[in-house]
């Protein structure tokens, strides 16, 4: 890994528009008075010049290396040509509100927009503009050195655009990219990961694996209910709240609005039709949808998980999200009649919060019919997951993620495994039977009660699991005594690893360490610091992984080796 201080002039000379990673870290890493301002560059400028522009750094040392590095001084500059201050300061017009801009998109961001770079050195990042394609599109959102646009016409289409399938496009945001290629989805993501690791790294990414379909991939759906209608187009037309009963997608910018959906490609079947009786038969109760606004009303979200079990059957659980109130006599009705039109609803579960931020997580959950857990199986193995469990959201490329984990992680029969974040257990189970030893942490209580259970199921008597907080902002790693380990199995939530769990890494050393992550932008923020500064680990590989055909998101795998010559500095013992 190269340190950040070797790299000061690109991450000074342009804005890292793709992931803001680079960013973020440099000019926190950044020396403030500028050492490694390269003087050189000033060779043959006037005395009273540099004079000028030293003072000109002293002045604006947070941009000043930005400047010179884009304006490419000339050496050849004579006495009679002197430099106009102003001539250095940035290019960059910010662009008005409502401004419409003729761009070519360049590049797709981490966030799923198309990213535009404008002559003036100004990023665009333009809502549903795909690459290769030329677009008039209007700013809605305008920074000092970036702006938000949507497209107001397409000028020259990119030749990978194809036709939307779902007629909720694009007013609902949960697929932004059906209206491109798969292959073209799967090309972006890859380079998004190499664009992000070649910063700190030379070796090569794998090429990205892919979901068997973009489509009817998704084993769990969170819908909203609401009391206001989404109008993607034009003023909304307002209603008092609970005036309206509407279940669908939390609107884009607009926080107490829902889109109306009737149809998602993204649930297998029989998902759509499940949700269609659902909202018509929670509707015909006359309990009000809540409305986010005012925080009253009574049913807040209806999540829908599937999964195909032991024999290849679907199994779907149902869990009604609602305010408290005492409806179970009514909610029961419901779930009978959703059961005897879908026998492949195992579970009908009924879950109370008081959030008011939109949380699905139950403070009470009552079990409405069936069993409080459906089953998957994966990779030889059946596992158990209940509505609270987190369980990777698609079972198709969850298969080939975690081969890619099993490869990776190189274990032997010696070998004894810390799997953290490890959910439901299913990565330790599936390496249980190649190691001595597998040890899983994790937050969630029920998910370690499912991997205990996942464990007996599949008679795997290797693997112990323990409910531990592995965000160590309040406690020491010492406090949770983690087991020491050869190969260390991490896939944390999006927001990565916490300062003191790398720490933690560097202390223990294991021989191998595998990290999964859904959001590459932190794990290259967490493998840096592994890494960084002669650290302990060098990257050996790195693997993208497409979860989430049809959204921005990617899943990337890395191993990381112990450095043979490493040495602990004496600090680590103190
Ligand atoms: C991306 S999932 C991975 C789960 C599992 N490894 C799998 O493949 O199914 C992340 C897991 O981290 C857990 N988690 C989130 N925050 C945590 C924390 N502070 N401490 C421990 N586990 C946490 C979540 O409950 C979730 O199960």
């Amino acid at each position: 890994m190269r340190s950040y201080r070797g790299r000061m002039g690109f991450i000074a000379s342009g804005w890292v528009g793709r992931s803001g990673l680079g960013r973020k870290l440099s000019s926190r890493r950044r020396p403030v008075d500028f050492e490694g301002f390269p003087e050189p560059e000033l060779e043959g400028l006037p005395d009273s010049e540099l004079t000028r522009l030293r003072y000109f750094r002293q002045a604006h040392s947070r941009n000043f290396e930005a400047h010179v590095m884009s304006m490419s001084l000339p050496h050849t500059r004579t006495e009679t040509e002197p430099i106009d201050i102003e001539d250095l300061r940035p290019k960059r017009k910010k662009l008005r509100r409502g401004e419409q801009v003729e761009v070519n998109i360049t590049e797709l961001a981490s966030t799923g927009e198309g990213v535009a770079k404008l002559d003036s050195g100004m990023v665009v990042f333009v809502e549903r503009g795909h690459p290769g394609s030329r677009v008039v599109a209007e700013v809605f959102n305008s920074r000092k050195d970036h702006a938000y646009a949507k497209v107001i016409s397409v000028v020259n289409p990119s030749e990978n655009t194809i036709k939307p399938i779902c007629k909720h496009y694009p007013t609902c945001r949960g697929c932004k990219f059906q209206d491109l290629k798969y292959s073209a989805q799967m090309h972006e993501k890859h380079k998004q990961v190499e664009n992000l690791f070649r910063e700190y790294t030379d070796i090569p990414v794998f090429p990205i694996i892919g979901s068997d379909s973009p489509f009817q991939y998704r084993n769990k759906m969170e819908f909203t209910y609401g009391t206001k209608r989404y109008h993607p187009d034009g003023p909304p037309a307002e209603r008092p709240a609970g005036d309206e009963f509407i279940l669908g997608m939390n609107a884009p910018r607009a926080w107490d609005k829902v889109i109306e959906l009737d149809e998602c490609h993204l649930m297998p079947e029989p998902g759509t039709e499940i949700f269609n009786l659902a909202r018509d038969l929670t509707r015909e109760t006359k309990f009000p949808a809540y409305d986010n606004y005012a925080h009253e009303g009574f049913f807040r979200n209806l999540v829908l998980r599937f999964a195909s079990n032991g024999k290849g059957e679907t199994e779907v659980m149902v869990n009604i999200v609602t305010s408290f109130t005492d409806a179970e006599q009514m909610l029961k009705l419901v779930a009978e009649k959703l059961v005897s039109k879908f026998p492949c609803i195992v579970s009908v579960m009924h879950s109370m919060t008081t959030s008011k931020g939109g949380s699905t997580v139950a403070e009470k959950q009552v079990l409405l019919h069936g069993r409080a857990y459906i089953e998957q199986r994966l990779r030889g193995l059946v596992f158990r997951i209940s509505s609270s469990s987190f369980f990777q959201p698609n079972p198709g490329t969850a298969e080939k993620l975690y081969k890619v984990i099993e490869d990776f992680a190189e274990l032997t029969p010696e070998h004894t495994v810390l799997d953290l974040f490890c959910g439901t257990g299913t990565i330790g189970l599936s390496l249980a039977g190649s190691c001595k030893h597998v040890h899983g942490l994790e937050l969630v209580e029920a998910a370690v009660q499912d991997a205990e259970n996942n464990a007996t199921r599949n008679s795997i008597f290797n693997a112990t699991f323990k409910q531990a907080n592995l965000d160590l902002t309040k406690i020491s790693p010492h406090e949770l005594d983690l087991p020491k380990s050869d190969v260390i199995v991490l896939d944390p939530p999006r927001a990565g690893l916490h300062p003191r769990l790398v720490k933690w890494l560097k202390l223990t050393l294991p021989k191998r360490i595998v990290y999964a992550s859904c959001n590459p932008s932190t794990q290259v923020r967490d493998v840096n610091r592994l890494c960084e500064d002669n650290g302990p680990y060098r990257l050996t590989k790195i693997q993208p992984v497409d979860q989430f055909p049809n959204t921005p998101h990617c899943e990337c795998v890395v191993a990381l080796e112990l450095r043979e010559d490493y040495k602990q500095p004496s600090e680590f013992y103190a």
